[in-house]
């Protein structure tokens, strides 16, 4: 890819960003979080390339301290950014006192966010929602059925507001139905998403939306959200979530579903971009990834508070008095 693009938050090239990305690397299996490799069919790259074309005019007059509550699948938060599904994350570190699932729990918690949680077994579930605060459940597309309909019914009983299905998690890389930790994953028809949906009075999220068609799939399937999501790069050479967001957005028009998205938000201002592009709330992952293994719960409530205060910055600078308020006019594409 080309070295000369500059990061528009912290001023690095795409080399340094790669070699940052390298130290300051993953700690669990190699393998497992694709580290961004700087080529072209690493669809993280052009997350990056498209949220720094994206620039901001000023609306200053009459602008006030913005308000960033909001309210997100029926219940009030803090602000619309959620700390991302995450997983596997107790199993990583050499300090095995640690619990950077609760942690990141924890800190939601503090900070009034809806914390989500990918695939941990239902125990460890149990565990990390015992911390406290709202979550969301995101369950594999396991190929046992009956498996996804038990994790489901657990998460009811665990008061989660939310459960769904990361979608986007079918295939491997060697073109087959993906298997995770040796349990084998499946495919997702419209009819077994449907049969999810219907299995539960929670509302159902569809996670790793990434076309207009597989949303409007979604939308007869039932489902009550959607996260606009290509899941870290799962795709090879994947459009940027943020690109495909208004199209989606106009596809549910009189839906009532909501639509997260989440792909390389690492700052306050890629939220911005995110919300003014017609998110109702964004999901946060590898933009806390770092601080939770590191330092845990009160570096990851630090980031996510510069976050609040970044998003508040670029609010302010542009007219926006609230979660409602976002104008994608706002924006102008920088080719
Ligand atoms: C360590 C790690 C574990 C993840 N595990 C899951 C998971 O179990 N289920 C899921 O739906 N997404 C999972 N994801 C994907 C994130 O929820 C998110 O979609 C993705 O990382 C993109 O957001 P980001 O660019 O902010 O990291 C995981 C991501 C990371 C970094």
């Amino acid at each position: 890819m080309t070295e000369h693009k500059i990061d528009a938050v912290s001023g690095a090239s795409e080399t340094e960003r790669i070699e940052e990305a390298q130290v300051d690397h993953w700690p669990g299996p190699k393998g497992m979080i694709p580290v961004t490799s700087g080529q072209a069919d690493d669809a993280n790259v052009h997350n990056r390339y498209y949220l720094d074309s994206l620039l901001v005019e000023m609306r200053v007059i009459d602008s006030v301290e913005p308000d960033l509550t909001t309210t997100i699948l029926g219940k009030n938060y803090a602000s619309p950014l959620m700390p991302a599904a995450l997983s596997h994350l107790n199993k990583v570190l050499p300090d095995k006192s640690r619990k950077p699932m609760q942690e990141k729990a924890r800190a939601a918690c503090n900070l009034s966010l809806l914390n989500w949680i990918g695939m941990e077994s239902n125990e460890e579930y149990g565990e990390i929602v015992a911390e406290g605060g709202d979550t969301v459940r995101i369950i594999k597309p396991f190929a046992d059925h009956q498996k996804i309909l038990d994790e489901i019914k657990y998460a009811e009983k665990h008061h989660a507001v939310a459960v769904g299905i990361d979608i986007d998690h079918v295939a491997g890389k060697d073109g087959k139905y993906d298997v995770v930790d040796g349990i084998p994953l499946g495919s997702i028809t419209m009819a077994d998403l449907k049969k999810y949906a219907e299995s539960t009075d929670l509302p159902f999220i569809a996670k790793g939306v990434l076309s207009v068609s597989d949303a409007l799939k979604a939308r007869q399937a039932g489902c009550k959200a959607i996260v606009v999501s290509h899941h870290h790069g799962r795709v090879p050479f994947g459009i940027p979530p943020l690109s495909v967001l208004q199209s989606i957005k106009k596809s549910l028009t009189g839906s009532g579903m909501q639509i997260f998205v989440d792909g390389s938000l690492m700052s306050g201002y890629d939220a911005y971009k995110a919300l003014a592009l017609g998110a109702d709330a964004v999901l946060i992952g590898r933009g806390i990834l770092s601080e939770l293994l590191k330092d845990g719960e009160k570096a990851v409530e630090a980031k996510l508070q510069k976050m609040n205060e970044q998003l508040a910055e670029l609010m302010m600078y542009t007219g926006v008095k609230d979660t409602k308020s976002f104008d994608p006019s706002v924006l102008h594409k920088e080719n």
